[in-house]
């Protein structure tokens, strides 16, 4: 009987096998801040932060291509309830503030958006919001500082959409919500749920390539960590990674929101998108930071915001909503061995 079950013994010991086994276990990220491994899908079909209809088909699409069970074949627990029915929050009349376009809608709409992220969050689950325009963020993010102040913000994008009231040429919100989030928007009305409890220190930027010149004034002056394609160009990805990563999360135990736009990739990439800048990340940068935010074990909230199905043709389309779809299971734990 002992000479068995050492026969046994020796033979599992020294197969590959569990040699495999042991480092792949070693290599497990465990998740600090999730329970169970259960993300929520929140679907925001919100396109008011930004003139292009379409964008609210977004989510409507990545949930159409299947995301939900690529999920669970990974071994997540999935809560879906639907998308969002955010056509029911807009308001009847909606007249610019300065320049801002449908402030009434966006306020309302991230507000909702705040609150059902912070309940996710409180319950232990990944929140996932699904865009939908990048408006949006002032919700998601407010959503998770609510619940983790401590959180650190990494912002994927070519457009840095720290605009303020004053500062925007567009108008249009979506160039606008680190503003909010960090409190030098100033007061508008119906903006006041928003906390601005953001610290410039607490943010970091990878992917930039269109910057307004007013922009670039506030992210010098509040001494905001960006890397440009500049950067990625220089230092390549990964190194960048690092030191986005050390700069707001230096022992990478800290609640990390990560905010994706998916126009910081290049348009070949992902063409079907409101305001695509050329010179973007590849495919795989773009990936690899995915990668490496979930190795850290400390992501509590994912945007994935931008996705505009009605732009361009069918290929194109396809390409950016299996890109979206493939963005996020890297950022839940995809592995390519
Ligand atoms: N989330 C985005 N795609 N933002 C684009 C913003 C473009 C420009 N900076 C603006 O404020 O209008
Ligand atoms: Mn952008
Ligand atoms: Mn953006």
């Amino acid at each position: 009987m002992q000479a068995n079950f050492f026969f046994f013994f020796k033979q599992v010991f020294f197969q590959k096998y569990f040699f495999f086994l042991f480092f792949s276990l070693l290599k497990m990220t465990t998740y600090k801040y999730i329970e169970g491994k259960t993300v929520a899908i929140i679907g925001c079909p919100f396109s008011g932060g930004q003139p292009k209809e379409g964008v609210d088909e977004g989510p409507l699409k990545m949930i159409e291509y299947g995301l939900i069970p690529q999920l669970q074949e990974m071994g997540w627990g999935v809560e879906f309830d639907g998308h969002y029915r955010l056509t029911d929050l807009r308001p009847a009349k909606d007249p610019n503030i300065g320049k801002l376009k449908k402030p009434l809608y966006v306020s309302r709409v991230t507000h909702n958006v705040a609150k059902t992220v912070e309940s996710h969050l409180r319950r232990r689950q990944l929140a996932l919001t699904l865009g939908g325009d990048h408006s949006l963020a002032m919700g998601t993010v407010s959503g998770t500082l609510a619940v983790y102040p401590n959180a650190c913000l990494i912002w994927i994008d070519a457009h840095a959409d720290i605009n303020t009231p004053e500062s925007t040429d567009s108008g249009n919100l979506h160039g606008c919500p680190v503003s909010f989030l960090l409190g030098i928007a100033g007061k508008v009305p119906g903006f006041e749920w928003i906390k601005p409890i953001l610290k410039p220190e607490k943010l970091v930027y990878i992917g930039l390539r269109d910057v307004d010149p007013p922009e670039k004034i506030l992210l010098k002056k509040h001494g905001i960590k960006a890397f440009s394609m500049h950067d990625v160009d220089k230092y390549g990805i990964g190194k960048v990674v690092e030191m986005a990563l050390d700069a707001v999360n230096p022992d990478r135990s800290l609640p990390i929101h990560l905010s994706f736009d998916v126009d910081a990739l290049d348009p070949s990439v992902a063409p079907s998108t409101g305001t695509p800048v050329r010179g973007g990340l590849t495919f795989r940068e773009g990936h690899y930071i995915c990668e490496a935010v979930h190795e850290t074990g400390s992501l509590v909230a994912l945007d994935l915001m931008e996705v505009n199905p009605s732009l361009a043709d069918e290929a194109s389309v396809f390409q950016t909503v299996t890109v979206g779809c493939s963005l996020v299971r890297c950022c839940l734990g995809e592995t390519l061995l």
